[in-house]
């Protein structure tokens, strides 16, 4: 027998939406969620047997306010990727409203449901499908690069570091020395301040559209917001790999796509463990790589315990 548990009716203000005074103004968006368990789950009468659907609405309702994107169908995804972190969410339904959408004509509701299952989520090595709590995906290594040009850098790189020590599912194993960087930029950028940046290393059993997300809830809770492409930011975290998975897709491309030409992420990685190689089809011993990219002059060395 398994469980199954509904939330209906979170709400919360959010910037959704393709029109720029969507994403000005805000309005209210909805969200239903089914949640249906592993077998096995909630066999005792005790919360850690299953999950605590206060955690999930919280969870749920930081997505519905939190980064903005275009699309309700975004939205639904992050949620059904969010909730499918708790090991005993076997399965989702995520239905997301947008009652005060922008359409001419009079209507109640606009909505969007979807159904993802661990199973079909999971893509990556890191993601098989599993059946009630066992077996534990395998950890997977990962190189995440972190990087801040705006206000307190270095505090913030510091927080994050902290902040990914507690992560679940996340497992840091070093901690490169901290660089300070000129800003790499397009010709047609005006000049942003030097970056502060760093690479840490570890293992995860996320799968990577879940890390990825995990970790874009960590650049929104530090004041991120994406508007100018390359813009000066308080915080960017990059999976610069993970294990050695390559993938194309665009919301994560494995190896990220122009770590291989990047000392501001290459001499921090290589500094951090010096025999490292990058995956992929543009990879290569990471010291060497980091010794030839375009900016390798551009970095001066300000901590090596730092975090
Ligand atoms: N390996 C990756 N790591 C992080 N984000 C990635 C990766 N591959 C693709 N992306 C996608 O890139 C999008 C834009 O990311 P972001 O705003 O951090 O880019 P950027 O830091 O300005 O540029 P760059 O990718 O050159 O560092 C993210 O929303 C994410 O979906
Ligand atoms: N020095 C430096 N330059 C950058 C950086 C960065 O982290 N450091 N990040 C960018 C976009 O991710 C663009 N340019």
């Amino acid at each position: 027998m398994s469980h199954r548990i509904t939330l209906t009716g979170l709400r919360a203000e959010g910037h959704h939406g393709v029109l720029a005074s969507e994403r000005e103004s805000g309005q209210i968006f909805i969200a239903d969620v089914v949640l249906d368990l592993v077998p096995g789950a909630a066999a005792t009468d005790e919360l850690s047997s299953t999950v605590n659907y206060a955690e999930v609405a919280e969870a749920v309702v930081g997505i519905l306010a939190g980064e903005p994107v275009d699309l309700i169908e975004t939205v639904a995804e992050r949620v059904a990727t969010a909730v499918l972190q708790w090991p005993v969410v076997q399965a989702t339904e995520v239905v997301v409203h947008k009652p005060r959408a922008p359409i001419a004509v009079e209507f109640t509701d606009v909505s969007v449901a979807i159904r993802r299952e661990r199973a079909s989520q999971e893509l990556g090595r890191a993601e098989r499908p599993r059946s009630g709590y066992s077996p534990a995906p395998e950890p997977v290594p990962i190189v995440l690069s972190l990087g801040a040009n705006l206000g307190d850098a270095r505090a913030t790189l510091r927080d994050v570091v902290r902040e990914l020590r507690h992560e679940l599912g996340v497992h840091l194993s070093g901690v490169s020395p901290l660089a300070r960087t000129k800003a790499v930029l397009s010709e047609d950028q005006e000049a942003q301040p030097d970056y502060l940046n760093a690479v840490v290393t570890g293992t995860t059993t996320l799968g990577p559209r879940t890390l990825l997300a995990c970790l874009q809830q960590i650049e929104h809770a530090h004041g991120r917001r994406r508007a100018e492409h390359w813009g000066a930011r308080t915080l960017d975290i990059d999976v610069v790999a993970m294990g050695d998975i390559e993938q194309g897709d665009p919301t994560l491309t494995l190896p990220h796509p122009r770590a291989h030409a990047r000392a501001f992420v290459l001499a921090p990685w290589a500094r951090l463990d010096p025999e490292a190689v990058l995956p992929g089809p543009h990879g290569g011993p990471v010291a060497e790589l980091a010794a030839s990219a375009p900016d390798h002059a551009d970095l001066e060395w300000l901590a090596e315990e730092w975090a």
